[in-house]
C-alpha cells in the first residue's frame, strides 16, 4: 500500500495572484492500494458532510485516475482511504493537495507494477490541468515558497525556504467559501495603475523573503486585484488584516480565495495576532478557528507500507 502525505497551503501571499504559494505544516494521509476485488472503494475520515465518499465529489479519486489513463496503467480494484487534516473551501488548497495526493499516490502505484511513473514535471501539468492555476498545486508538490507560472503550457518554478523564525497564524472561519464563488467576484480586467501597484508589491515581496526583510512584509503583501472584490464574501477581512498588524504581524493576506486570513509571523509573536484575528473575525459576526502553523519546507512525501501487518 502507498501512502501519500501532502500539506495545505496558502495562495496568492496578497498580491501574487494565481503565482505565490507557500506550504503549511497542516496535512492531509492518504492511502491507495490495489485490491484485486472489482469495486473501488473510498474511505474518508476527518471531514462531515459524507460528500467526498462519492467518487464524482473526490478530487483524490479523480486525480488518480487521470494518472492511471495518462500512464495506461488499469489497477484492478482501487482502495483510497483519506485523512483529512486540511479544512475544504477555506482557502488553504484543500483540493490541490487532493490533486496532488491523487497523482502522485498514482504514479507511485503504477511505478511499482510497471516500472513506469509520472515525472514531477507530469505530475504540475496535470495538477495545473486539474486545478487551472498553478500557486497551490506547486508548493503543495514541493513544499517552501513557491513562485509558480505556465509557459506555453509548460509549468515553470522556482522554490525556495522560508526565511528562519518566520512562521504564520491562519485564522479559519467556520463557513465555507468554494475557490469557484470566489473566483467569480473578480473583474475581467483591472487597471494599469492596480497591475503596477501589484506587480511592484509581488516582485518586493518575493525579494524580501528572499533577503530576510521582514521589514518589507507588511507594504509587499499590499494587494488590489483580488482582496477588495472578495471583501463583500469575507466579512470583516479588512478589519483582520489590519487588526493582525497592529498586534505585530509581519505581514497579512486573505489565504488563497478565502475566507481564511494568512498572517506571517516571527516565531514567539503568535500568540497576541492570534487573539486579535479571532476578536476582529468575532466582531463582524463570524466564528473561527485561529492556529498557529509552521511553514512547511517539505512538499508531498510518498512511503510504502506493507498492509499485509
Ligand atoms: N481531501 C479531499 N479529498 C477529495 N476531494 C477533496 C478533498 N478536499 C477537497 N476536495 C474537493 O475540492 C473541493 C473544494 O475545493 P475549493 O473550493 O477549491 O477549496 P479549497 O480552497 O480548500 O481548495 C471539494 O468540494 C472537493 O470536491
Ligand atoms: N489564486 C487562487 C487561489 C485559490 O486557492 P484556494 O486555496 O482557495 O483553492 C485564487 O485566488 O482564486
Amino acid at each position: 500500500m502507498i501512502k501519500v502525505r501532502v500539506p495545505a497551503t496558502s495562495a496568492n501571499l496578497g498580491p501574487g495572484f494565481d503565482t505565490l504559494g507557500v506550504a503549511l505544516e497542516m496535512y492531509n494521509e492518504i492511502e491507495m492500494a490495489e485490491t484485486g476485488i472489482l469495486d473501488d472503494v473510498i474511505e474518508v475520515e476527518g471531514h462531515s458532510g459524507g460528500m467526498l465518499e462519492e467518487p464524482q465529489h473526490n478530487l483524490v479519486y479523480q486525480a488518480a485516475r487521470l494518472a492511471f489513463d495518462r500512464l495506461g496503467y488499469r489497477p484492478y480494484g482501487l482502495l483510497l482511504r483519506e485523512r483529512i487534516g486540511i479544512p475544504v473551501a477555506r482557502g488553504l488548497g484543500s483540493s490541490a493537495a487532493a490533486i496532488v495526493a491523487g497523482l502522485v499516490g498514482a504514479s507511485a502505484l503504477a511505478e511499482r507494477a510497471t516500472g513506469h511513473g509520472l515525472s514531477q514535471e507530469d505530475i504540475l501539468q496535470l495538477a495545473v490541468q486539474m486545478e487551472g492555476h498553478p500557486d497551490n498545486v506547486t508548493p503543495a508538490l514541493v513544499g517552501g515558497f513557491t513562485v509558480a507560472c505556465m509557459d506555453e503550457g509548460r509549468p515553470l518554478f522556482v522554490r525556495f525556504d522560508p526565511p528562519p523564525g518566520l512562521e504564520a497564524v491562519i485564522a479559519i472561519p467556520e463557513i465555507p467559501l468554494p475557490t469557484k464563488t470566489a473566483r467569480g467576484v473578480l473583474p475581467g480586467e483591472v487597471t494599469m495603475a492596480d497591475a503596477v501597484f501589484n506587480l511592484s508589491r509581488a516582485t518586493l515581496l518575493v525579494a524580501a523573503l528572499l533577503t530576510g526583510r521582514l521589514d518589507l512584509l507588511a507594504a509587499a503583501t499590499k494587494d488590489r486585484m483580488h482582496q477588495p472584490y472578495r471583501e463583500a464574501l469575507v466579512p470583516g477581512l479588512r478589519a483582520v488584516i489590519q487588526a493582525a498588524l497592529d498586534a505585530g504581524a509581519r505581514g497579512v493576506a486573505l489565504s488563497g480565495a478565502g475566507p481564511s486570513v494568512i498572517a506571517l509571523v516571527e516565531r514567539g509573536n503568535q500568540e497576541p495576532v492570534q487573539s486579535a484575528m479571532e476578536a476582529a473575525f468575532q466582531w463582524h459576526g463570524s466564528d473561527c478557528t485561529v492556529r498557529a502553523v509552521a511553514l512547511a519546507r517539505e512538499g508531498a512525501r510518498v512511503e510504502w507500507v506493507d498492509d499485509r501487518a
